[in-house]
């Protein structure tokens, strides 16, 4: 084990509250220079309210955080948080800025360096070549706007390392990355570790991922450590969905395929493209595979949410063109999209409104009903939704509990077809099951299921179908249920499986 000399940061008995709700209740955290550490927890456990403390963007109520340098002495707490930085799935970039100046930014935030466009340059360099130093040679006047994800990513933690970070967060970092991608940010994260001590903490809900990147592991569970600092190898999954207090939830769903229920009523959804057609009878979950450019195409067809010269959707034999998604939901086409913070939640409006809001479309219903009341408690009930009230915003819900309330919004909503884009994005395990029976559950009335994931083990455990696109967003290939595995799905996309 490691010295106490050598932590970055260490977390002691540290609570919190908002109102009457105790987030925290004594929490202990701490991370040893130049490890890579998982954070694991169910949704609402408390990690982010945690790491908000940490980074110093909310106040504790109590415990104490103590920050260390690499030789061990301590810092004043402000100069300690500066060494923390956060890189979130919605990347913090500006995108008309060029790589160097999104980098060196936060050296001039204080306002009392004068900018200066060669050394900026030149310190902008130096960082990225210290992740790669060809994509640093050609990529430092492009503006940030033009990259991957992958490569904005780099420039993140680029610049974390410019403005002199010893721990860096990350907080489900491999959505939507191939697999590729993915290898070559966890082979940087561990070369980080290994060569300059940075510190990585890694937030995520993807069991595989956690054991390919973290040595070892943190657990809260409703507030309070329940493990703490122990080898993520010493624990099996079920150990760790036990500690997380997801145990009766990961038990073995009883998987019905689609082939093998009965055929609900409906009208089947045919999808065309040139030289490809799927036909889809009433109840069939579809899944989507690969990365954004082919299943966006198809889903913006499905929806109405962009004209499609590439794809023509018809029901029951009969074309079908929605004009817009407010047009799809009118006639029974429901969607969740996966950019959550940009067009899912609505974040000036309750969770009532939030969750009630296809039903409003759907039934045509201008007032907001008292029933209503009733009936959106049992929605959340049915989620596991904890909320204080239906009246408060969204913005009080953990990241993975706003994810639930998009899902809300359709569960139960009688429609001819559903598209979901990485519904369970930051959902944690135990929750994903249940959202899978839910969803099944709504194929069984006849409901048919369109479901992109970049999760491969999740389409195998739900669809009975998969099209999947590879990176260049062309179909490459349409699988059935039986023929269905990870590494097929992998190979064909270029994803991570
Ligand atoms: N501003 C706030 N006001 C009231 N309650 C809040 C606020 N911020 C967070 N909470 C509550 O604190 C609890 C912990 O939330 P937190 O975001 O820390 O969870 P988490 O472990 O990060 O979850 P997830 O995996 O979903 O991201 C949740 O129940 C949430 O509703």
């Amino acid at each position: 084990m490691h010295d106490r000399q050598t932590f970055v940061v260490t977390v002691r008995g540290l609570t919190k509250s908002y109102g009457a709700t105790s987030v925290l209740k004594g929490v202990d955290f701490s991370v040893a220079r130049g490890e890579v550490h998982a954070l694991l927890g169910g949704n609402g456990a408390g990690k982010s309210t945690m790491i908000r403390i940490i980074t110093g963007s909310a106040a504790k109520d109590g415990g104490e955080i103590e920050f260390r340098d690499a030789a061990g002495n301590l810092r004043a707490e402000a100069e300690g948080r500066r060494t923390v930085t956060v890189v979130h799935q919605e990347l913090a970039l500006l995108p008309h800025l060029t790589v160097a100046e999104n980098i060196v930014l936060p050296r001039y935030s204080s306002g009392l360096s004068v900018f200066d466009g060669k050394r900026s340059v030149q310190q902008a360099y130096e960082a990225l070549g210290l992740i790669d130093r060809d994509f640093a040679a050609c990529s430092l006047h492009r503006p940030v706007g033009d990259l991957s994800l992958h490569e904005g990513q780099m420039v993140e933690i680029a610049r974390a390392l410019s403005s002199g970070a010893q721990l860096i967060l990350l907080d489900e970092p491999t959505a939507n990355l191939t697999a590729a991608e993915t290898e070559r940010l966890f082979s940087l994260l561990r070369r980080l570790a290994r060569e300059n001590g940075l510190s990585v903490v890694f937030v995520s809900h993807r069991m595989k991922e956690i054991r390919q990147i973290a040595d070892i592991c943190t657990i809260i569970r409703d507030g309070r450590t329940v493990v703490n600092r122990v080898a993520t190898s010493s624990l099996s999954d079920t150990a760790i969905v036990e500690k997380m207090g997801q145990l009766a939830a990961h038990a073995p769903t009883g998987t019905v395929s689609g082939a093998r229920r009965s055929a609900p009523d409906g009208e089947a959804l045919t999808i065309r493209e040139e030289g490809l057609e799927m036909m889809l009878p009433p109840g069939t979950i579809l899944g989507v595979a690969g990365a954004p450019a082919g299943p966006e195409s198809l889903i913006s067809a499905l929806v109405g949410a962009a004209q499609s010269k590439r794809w023509s959707v018809s029901f029951s034999g009969w074309p079908q063109r929605f004009s817009s998604p407010h047009q799809a939901a009118t006639l029974g086409a429901g969607f969740i999209t996966g950019d959550r913070s940009q067009k899912g939640v609505l974040r000036s409006l309750p969770i009532i409104d939030n969750v009630m809001a296809s039903r409003r479309v759907t039934r045509g219903s201008r007032l907001a009903g008292g029933r209503e009341n009733a009936e959106c408690f049992d929605i959340l009930q049915a989620l596991k939704v904890k909320a204080a009230s239906l009246w408060d915003l969204p913005d009080t819900l953990s990241g993975g509990t706003q994810q639930k309330l998009l899902l809300a919004r359709w569960l139960g909503v009688p429609s001819r077809l559903l598209v979901l884009e990485e519904p369970t994005r930051g959902v944690d395990i135990g929750t994903k099951k249940e959202i899978y029976q839910l969803i099944r559950d709504m194929a069984s009335s006849g409901t048919i299921i369109v479901w992109w994931s970049t999760e491969n083990a999740e389409l195998l455990e739900v669809c009975d179908r998969v099209v999947a696109f590879d990176t260049e967003g062309r179909c490459a290939g349409i699988i059935d249920r039986e023929e269905l595995s990870e590494d097929r799905l992998a190979d064909l996309t270029g994803m991570a499986a």
